[in-house]
């Protein structure tokens, strides 16, 4: 290669670095840089196709640290020493809800004798804002009227016992059907979700043990498309793979199941915050025994719990582990062949299963290792679940967990009721933003999310100064108590917005958030679906717009530089998805609907976005 060929191949990394959104001046100090390491015998190797990544690695890391990145990690050991106080307290007594801000019932079923007669009400009250005097919980015992026996161990609802007025309606599934290996389902909430009808005892006794532990236990009228039948075969000992959209009701397809049979499930979940809300959800909200191993336990915490699965009949139905327990841990691994000599290990769960998989957005190493599940255990049934997996990963993950004959249960990723849109950055962009929520979601409840902490900070400050917005700004830089506090303001609508960077999400559960605004764009089209699938889970019409520059772009490049610093095999497989990411915001005229659904391998017709009741802008842009 001559020099004119050196200049060229130069003019074009440079050219990549501009649409990356990197300035060109510290484009030509790096490029300058790069060349004099490459040397004279590496000049041929001066190219977008050779060298492109790592041009844009040390831009990135040239850049670096003029950002304030979030590490979601510091919350992760914090929600280890949450669930570690809620077990020294003992959960039942000592462990509020959902920060709602609202006083509530809950029924508590206990495992012993006394409970065939009786269930505990759990009065909580979290109005106040102190996080201690939030805790408080009352308990009085009350005559039971719904006595609950399913397992035969003495915990689960007894269909004989449970009377017709204090039920709620039920309406069959009318998409409901068993059978074939892979399953499709919509979900139109407002067919099936009515809260109001109450059931007759002709109606309750017609209900098959599915259906009215769905009922009993979790409150729900009816099940989402797809849940009876994941239920229905998982008891059946069959491995299911489950694909549902964000917040499509994923939980109960095991949670169920593990009800309606003697032993333990086991639950592999990603993050300790989401085993700290389900394990909360389970035990307060639907009485369900429930409980968790980490390896930050403390020895003596972990050694009650063992113990505990060391009974011949352990009381704890689900058993939520973080995936490095599982992996090469034989002291887990033996407790596993215990409960299965005993015939207590009724199945295993993979929860957010697209970690298992290094082309997925999220990959953990030790979610790579779980295919010792099924090795160690071929009889017992393996469920594996998502809200976010393209084809090339779901392959792997049936490969990975050797579930190969899974059954497949696909619902539709498709959220009809969000409308998604991309805005184009004005030179003042904290103005454009505060404008548009001002214009269209005054009042109204909704996320604003931001690359990092320094961002949400300024932006929830300029909200609240300038425009009188109420905000709130979270991030795993806060304290514990802080973050609470902010979402309980939340919750309970004194605050209508929170900015927030992306550790504002795991678990969160809030039916009406009309609105999900990307102040810059997520790292990849998973996480932007992820993201925005937080408005509308109340399947109203809810809005999903990402505010678009192409400087910001380059932001995400060195966010993404700073995470996996050094792994440049990691690195690019961001990039890429990263690439992704930026081709959606710069559609001119496709429909962003489509190229969501797309990208998770599903096929979807335009005309349904068109003519549907919330189209994308660029499908609104159409005549009609
Ligand atoms: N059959 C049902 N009827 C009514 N509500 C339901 C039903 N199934 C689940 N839900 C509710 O839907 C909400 C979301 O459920 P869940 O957390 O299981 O979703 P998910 O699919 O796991 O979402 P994510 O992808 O965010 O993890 C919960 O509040 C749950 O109680
Ligand atoms: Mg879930």
């Amino acid at each position: 290669m001559g020099g004119h060929d050196l200049e060229l191949e130069k003019a074009r990394l440079i050219s990549l670095a501009l649409e990356f959104g990197f300035d060109e001046d510290s484009a030509n100090s790096c490029l300058d840089r790069l060349v004099q390491l490459y040397g004279d015998d590496g000049r041929d190797f001066i190219s977008v196709e050779h060298c492109g990544d790592d041009f844009l690695a040390s831009l990135a890391e040239f850049m670096q640290d003029t950002e304030d990145w979030d590490d979601v990690q510091a919350m992760e050991s914090e929600a280890c020493g949450a669930l570690t106080e809620m077990l020294d307290k003992d959960l039942l007594k000592n462990y509020d809800s959902e920060a709602t801000g609202k006083r509530s019932e809950i029924h508590v079923i206990e495992d012993s004798p006394e409970s065939q007669k009786h269930h505990s009400v759990l009065h909580l009250d979290s109005s106040s804002d102190s996080e201690e005097a939030s805790h408080n919980i009352s308990r009085k015992h009350v005559k039971s009227s719904s006595s609950i026996s399913i397992d035969g161990n003495g915990w689960g609802p007894s269909p004989s016992s449970v009377k017709p007025p204090s039920i709620p309606a039920y309406q069959n599934d009318p998409t409901r059907s068993l059978g074939s290996a892979v399953s499709h389902g919509t979900w139109n909430s407002s067919l099936y979700e009515n809260r109001h009808a109450t059931l007759t005892y002709d109606e309750l006794q017609k209900l098959d043990d599915f259906e009215l532990a769905n009922v009993v236990v979790f409150g729900n009228r009816f099940f989402r498309p797809l849940q009876h039948q994941a239920c229905k075969a998982f008891l059946a000992n069959r491995d299911c793979f489950v694909l549902m959209p964000t917040g499509g009701g994923k939980s109960l397809c095991y949670q169920l199941p593990a009800i309606l049979q003697p032993g333990v499930t086991i639950v592999i979940s990603p993050l300790l915050s989401l085993i700290q809300d389900q394990i909360v959800t389970l035990n307060l909200k639907f009485g369900i025994p429930a409980t968790f191993l980490n390896s930050q336990q403390k020895p003596s915490q972990a050694a009650a719990v063992l113990q505990e699965l060391r009974k011949d009949k352990p009381s704890c139905k689900l058993l939520y582990v973080t995936p490095e327990r599982v992996a090469g841990n034989m002291p887990f691994q033996e407790i596993l062949k215990v409960l299965h000599r005993k015939g207590q290990l009724s199945g295993f769960i993979v929860d957010e299963a697209h970690c298992v998989s290094q082309w997925g957005h999220d990959f953990r190493p030790d979610y790579r290792v779980l295919g010792c599940l099924k090795q160690n255990f071929p009889y017992v049934p393996l469920m594996a679940l998502t809200a976010t997996a393209t084809p090339m990963v779901r392959k792997d993950i049936l490969k990975s967990l050797r579930i190969p004959q899974a059954m497949v249960l696909e619902a539709s990723f498709d959220r009809p009721n969000l409308k998604y849109e991309v805005i184009g950055k004005t030179k003042e962009p904290l103005k454009q933003l505060g404008n548009l929520l001002m214009d269209r979601f005054k009042n109204l409840c909704g996320i604003v999310y931001c690359l990092s902490k320094n961002e949400c900070v300024e932006v929830s400050k300029f909200l609240n100064e300038k425009l009188k917005i109420k905000t709130v700004y979270y991030h795993a830089g806060l304290a514990a108590r802080q973050r609470i506090a902010v979402q309980q303001k939340w919750h309970s609508g004194e605050a209508h917005v929170v900015c927030a960077t992306i550790a504002f999400g795991m678990g969160i559960d809030k039916p009406d958030v009309r609105f999900v605004v990307h102040n810059t764009m997520s790292k990849s089209i998973e996480s932007y679906y992820q993201e925005s699938g937080r408005a509308g889970r109340d399947n109203l019409s809810s809005t999903c717009i990402l505010l678009y520059q192409r400087k910001d772009f380059s932001r995400v490049v060195c966010m993404l530089r700073s995470g996996k610093s050094g792994k440049s095999e990691s690195f690019k497989a961001a990039m890429d998805q990263a690439r992704k990411m930026q081709k959606y915001c710069e559609l001119k005229d496709e429909c962003r609907r489509q190229a969501l659904l797309e990208h998770f391998g599903e096929s979807f017709e335009r005309s349904a976005c068109r003519h549907g009741s919330n189209p994308c802008d660029n499908c609104l842009k159409l005549p009609s």
